[in-house]
C-alpha cells in the first residue's frame, strides 16, 4: 500500500543565504496490507521528514512515493486531499482543531467527510471516546482546553474513526498512561487485522516490539550518516 522508491529531499534555508541541507538520499520503503512497519534511527535522521513526504506535506525532490495507486510526489493538491479523506490517515502527536467545535464533532468529522450518516458518525465517535476514557461530560466541549493527554486521546479517536486502508502514526502512545496505552495498542492491532497498512514512529520500544512486524532504519538514507 505504501511504496517509497529512491526518494531524496533537501531543505533550502532562504533566511540563511539559501543554504541547501540534504536530509535524505535513496529512501526506500514498502508497507503491505496488514503490516506495521516502524521507522527508526537517531534524532534528526529524517523519520518525520519521510512521514511528511508520504502525507504530502513536504515536497519530494526526486523518486516516487506511492500510496495505493497515487504517486504523492507528483499528485495535484486535489488528489492529495482526496487521498487523505478516503485512504490515508495520519495521527500526529498534537491535536490541531478549529476552536469551538465540540469534541464529539471533531472525532465524527472524518466519517462525515466520507459520507457516513450523522447518526453512525456520532455513534462511532462516542464509542471511541468512551474506549479512550474521555468522560462523556466533556464530549460537547471543545478540546482546546483539554489536558495534553486528553487532547492526544481525542486525536487518536479522530485518527481511528474512519477505517483508513493506510495509517501514519507519529508517537501514538507518547504521554499516555498504561490503560490508555493498552487501548491504543489494541486499536492498532484491530486496524492491522482488517488489513490496514501502518507506518509509525514509536519511541516506546515495548509498543514497537509488540505491534510492529519490521523496522526500517532511516539512517541508511541520511546523507553523511549512511554506512
Ligand atoms: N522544515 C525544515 N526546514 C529545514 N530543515 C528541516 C526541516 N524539517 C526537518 N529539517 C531537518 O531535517 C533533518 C531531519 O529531521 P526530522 O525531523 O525528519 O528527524 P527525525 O528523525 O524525525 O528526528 P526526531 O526523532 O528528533 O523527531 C534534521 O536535520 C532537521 O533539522
Amino acid at each position: 500500500m505504501i511504496r517509497v522508491e529512491n526518494v531524496s529531499k533537501s531543505f533550502t534555508l532562504h533566511n540563511q543565504g539559501a543554504a541547501v541541507i540534504p536530509v535524505m538520499r535513496g529512501g526506500e520503503l514498502t508497507v503491505a496490507r496488514g503490516e506495521c512497519v516502524a521507522l527508526t534511527g537517531a534524532s534528526g535522521a529524517g523519520k518525520s521528514t519521510l512521514m511528511r513526504m508520504i502525507y504530502g506535506n513536504y515536497l519530494t525532490a526526486s523518486g516516487r512515493v506511492m500510496v495505493g495507486d497515487l504517486d504523492v510526489a507528483r499528485a495535484a493538491p486535489r488528489e492529495i486531499l482526496d487521498l487523505r479523506r478516503n485512504v490515508l490517515g495520519y495521527v500526529s502527536q498534537f491535536l490541531r482543531v478549529v476552536p469551538r467545535v465540540a469534541t464529539l464533532d471533531v472525532v465524527a468529522e472524518p466519517l462525515r467527510a466520507v459520507g457516513s450518516s450523522e447518526a453512525d458518525a456520532r455513534a462511532r465517535a462516542g464509542e471511541l471516546l468512551a474506549q479512550l476514557n474521555i468522560p462523556e461530560r466533556l464530549w460537547q466541549l471543545s478540546p482546546t482546553t483539554f489536558s495534553g493527554g486528553e487532547q492526544q486521546r481525542v486525536n487518536i479517536a479522530r485518527g481511528f474513526a474512519h477505517p483508513y486502508p493506510v495509517l501514519l502514526l507519529d508517537e501514538p502512545t507518547a504521554s499516555l498512561d498504561a490503560t490508555n496505552r493498552a487501548t491504543v495498542l489494541a486499536l492498532i492491532e484491530e486496524a492491522k487485522a482488517r488489513g490496514t497498512a501502518i507506518l509509525g514512529i514509536f519511541h516506546d520500544e515495548a509498543a514497537r516490539d509488540q505491534i510492529c512486524d519490521r523496522e526500517v532504519d532511516v539512517t541508511r538514507f541520511t546523507p553523511g550518516l549512511a554506512a
